[in-house]
């Protein structure tokens, strides 16, 4: 089914008007929708952005009208066939096979995330097709989450809980469910963007005696704003009592997380994951976990995602797993779709987009 703005203003008006006085109503949708750039949106997303397609009355879209289940690859490769824009969610691979299969109208990738490892820049660089993507509207969500998993991993919340409702509460102990405190300690980021700036003025207040970060070079104007030192991956893995990872997936950071980084955290040290579970060797994880290599993990993010139930880490006491939910906050998923809607319709145009990721 393919919406249209036009379309569906059209048809209020006719059923405000005697059908007689108006010649074939059909034709004319027909005949304007025709002309209209074809979007496909795969995924339900939000109203908000629905709304702006909708009625900016210059596009018709179909959407895959489920939020639950992601469109089926083959089902995606049929409905890009000759589309003008794509609206797509992280689930989605846009690979030089879906762009074959989209063929030469397709103008505009817009996702509705801020990661972009779904997406494969140099086949769109290569097709000139202009990316559009969902940065700053939700780095508050993904900060106020981040900091949500950071004290409830190292205040061991979930196995607290799980004790306090099975039997486990007995009388009250003097170490037991202990855990490692905010106050006074070396906070590092791996990656010091936006949502790590976020994160680190969030964390603050807990009296953080210090806040270390690192990344390709320094980011002096991002670090001024939380007194951060920049050091080496080594010297983050050293010194850090926290460790929180937002920096993207690209080849570059592949796995940047593993063994060697693990072997040189402090046994007392808790490492939290909201950028990409491909920025972590999983096995590692485990090992380093399992062994008291470091204290504990929070992780939004892993390889599958969803990580199967029979994960060996989801064995583990002390690793906090989340089903990829640091933007899931009303206001910031409708905020993403509205973004993500404005952006295709500004690469439609040939304008700007609010947000363009640059190849
Ligand atoms: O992970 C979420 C996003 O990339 O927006």
């Amino acid at each position: 089914m393919w919406y249209s703005g036009i379309a569906i203003r059209r048809l209020q008006q006719f059923s405000l008007t005697s059908l007689k006085t108006i010649r074939s109503p059909t034709h004319i949708l027909q005949k304007e929708m025709s002309t209209l750039p074809r979007v496909y949106v795969t995924r339900q997303i939000p109203p908000e952005g629905l709304r702006i397609l909708r009625e900016s009355g210059q596009v018709q879209f179909e959407l895959w009208d489920s939020d639950d289940v992601p469109v089926p690859r083959q089902e995606l490769l049929q409905k890009v066939k000759g589309v003008d824009a794509l609206l797509c969610v992280l689930t989605e691979k846009i690979d030089a096979e879906l762009l074959d299969a989209a063929g030469p109208n397709l103008k505009v990738v817009s996702t509705m995330s801020v990661g972009f490892d779904h997406l494969s820049l140099e086949e769109l660089k290569k097709r000139e097709i202009r990316v559009g993507y969902t940065p700053e509207v939700l780095t508050d969500a993904v900060a106020e989450l981040t900091v949500a998993l950071l004290l409830t991993t190292s205040r061991r919340l979930i196995e607290a809980t799980h004790e306090a409702k099975t039997g486990g509460w007995g009388t009250w102990r003097t170490l037991w469910l202990c855990g490692y405190e905010l106050a006074n300690s070396t906070v590092g980021i791996l990656g010091l963007g936006r949502i790590g700036v976020a994160i680190a003025e969030r964390l603050a207040p807990f009296k953080v005696k210090k806040f270390i970060y690192t990344d390709v070079a320094p980011r002096p104007e991002l670090a001024s704003l939380i007194n951060a030192e920049y050091v080496s991956l080594d010297e983050l893995a050293k010194q850090s009592d926290f460790l929180a990872v937002c920096c993207a997936l690209t080849p570059e950071t592949k796995e940047i997380c593993n063994k060697d980084l693990f072997s040189k955290m402090k046994n007392t040290s808790v490492f939290i994951n909201t950028s990409r579970g491909g920025v972590v060797n999983q096995e590692d994880l485990y090992e380093a976990l399992s062994t008291g290599q470091i204290a504990a993990a929070g992780l939004d993010v892993t390889v599958p995602e969803p990580l199967p139930p029979s994960h060996p880490l989801f064995t583990l006491k002390n690793c906090v797993i989340l089903p990829h939910i640091a933007s899931a906050s009303y206001t910031t998923r409708n905020a993403m779709s509205a973004l993500a809607a404005n952006n295709l319709l500004l690469g439609l145009r040939g304008e700007p987009l609010i947000k363009e990721l640059k190849l």
